[in-house]
């Protein structure tokens, strides 16, 4: 009876499965690895469609590529998806929190003009958090700058000085990753160093990339000793959107937005991270004008 149940159900569901996207698709996914549990224990016989869900696995084709067929029969696996899933929301939620901040357009400050036309606005949170906003242009395509900013993610204290480390503990499919930051202590930063755990998530919309990110989780990670207790990032969001001129440059928006934890007063890290975002951007600028190519990983 309940192998005749299944079948029905895969047959009727079929034309709406195939037409789904996102999120939908990997819940999709985890439903045909349960059905693909109690298919392995012999108890049914899938129609051969149920198979073709393999296509899904570029969703998650990340560190060591994993084939479909060997890990769908696990039930390791399925609990896997459903964290890689939870982490994947997460950083969709940042994004759209994020994109909540910089859209809300009222209470919004000029804390520092740039000679190069770069601004830093800031804006006071209901809670009393303060959040930075950098307008920049940058002379760069945004896939150069998506390219350096998120593919090349653990490669960017190459030419930032104030990170001392960047690593990808978890990737999830090409959009998502949950990443571990050090900050550097640098001669004149009063803040200390820090370490981020954060939900890295890539969005692309027409010609707009957006990179959002929060402050996350993983078991394997707690706070790292010799750390004041660690910071957090997010959510945080950096908008990359061409200029529209044809000269190639791209309109560069950040939200800063980090709560930096221990006791530290807040002039000092009012102070510090609107600095940290000149830095940041002063550093991109000199890298990008090394001539670093897209090719080159
Ligand atoms: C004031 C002191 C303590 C902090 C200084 C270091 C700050 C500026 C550093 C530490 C970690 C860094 C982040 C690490 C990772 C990413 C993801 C990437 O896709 C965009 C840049 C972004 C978001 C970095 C922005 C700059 C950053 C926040």
């Amino acid at each position: 009876m309940l192998p005749a149940v299944v079948k029905l159900c895969c047959g009727i569901s079929y034309p709406h499965v195939r037409s789904t996207a996102g999120l939908e698709r990997i819940a999709v996914v985890a439903i045909g690895q349960e059905i693909a549990h109690i298919s392995k224990d012999g108890q049914l016989t899938l129609p051969r469609w149920a198979n073709t869900m393999g296509r899904f696995r570029s969703l998650s084709h990340c560190g060591e590529p994993r084939k479909w067929g060997e890990d769908i029969l696990t039930k390791t696996s399925s609990t896997l998806r459903e964290e890689e899933l939870a982490y994947v929301k997460q950083g969709q939620e940042a994004l759209q929190k994020a994109l909540e901040i910089i859209e809300d357009k009222t209470g919004w400050k000029i804390e520092i003009s740039e000679e190069k036309g770069d601004v830093i606005y800031s804006k006071t949170l209901p809670g009393s958090r303060k959040v930075f906003r950098l307008e920049a242009v940058l002379d760069a395509s945004p896939e150069e700058l998506y390219d350096h900013l998120f593919l090349k993610v653990e490669k960017m204290k190459q030419w930032n000085p104030n990170i001392q480390n960047i690593k990808v503990l978890k990737q999830i499919g090409d959009s998502t990753m949950v990443t571990h930051e050090v900050s550097a202590e640098t001669a004149g930063n009063l803040v200390g160093q820090r370490d981020f755990l954060s939900v890295r998530h890539c969005s692309k919309q027409k010609s707009c990339i957006y990179l959002a990110g929060m402050a996350t989780e993983l078991d394997s990670f707690p706070p790292q000793k010799g750390f004041v207790s660690r910071a957090q990032d997010g959510p945080t969001c950096i908008i990359i959107q061409p200029t529209g001129d044809n000269t190639g440059r791209s309109r560069f928006t950040w939200l800063l937005n980090m709560d930096l934890k221990g006791w530290l007063p807040k002039s000092i890290v009012n102070q510090a991270l609107p600095r940290a975002q000149v830095d940041f951007t002063c550093y991109l600028r000199r890298h990008l004008s090394t001539g670093s190519t897209l090719t080159e990983h």
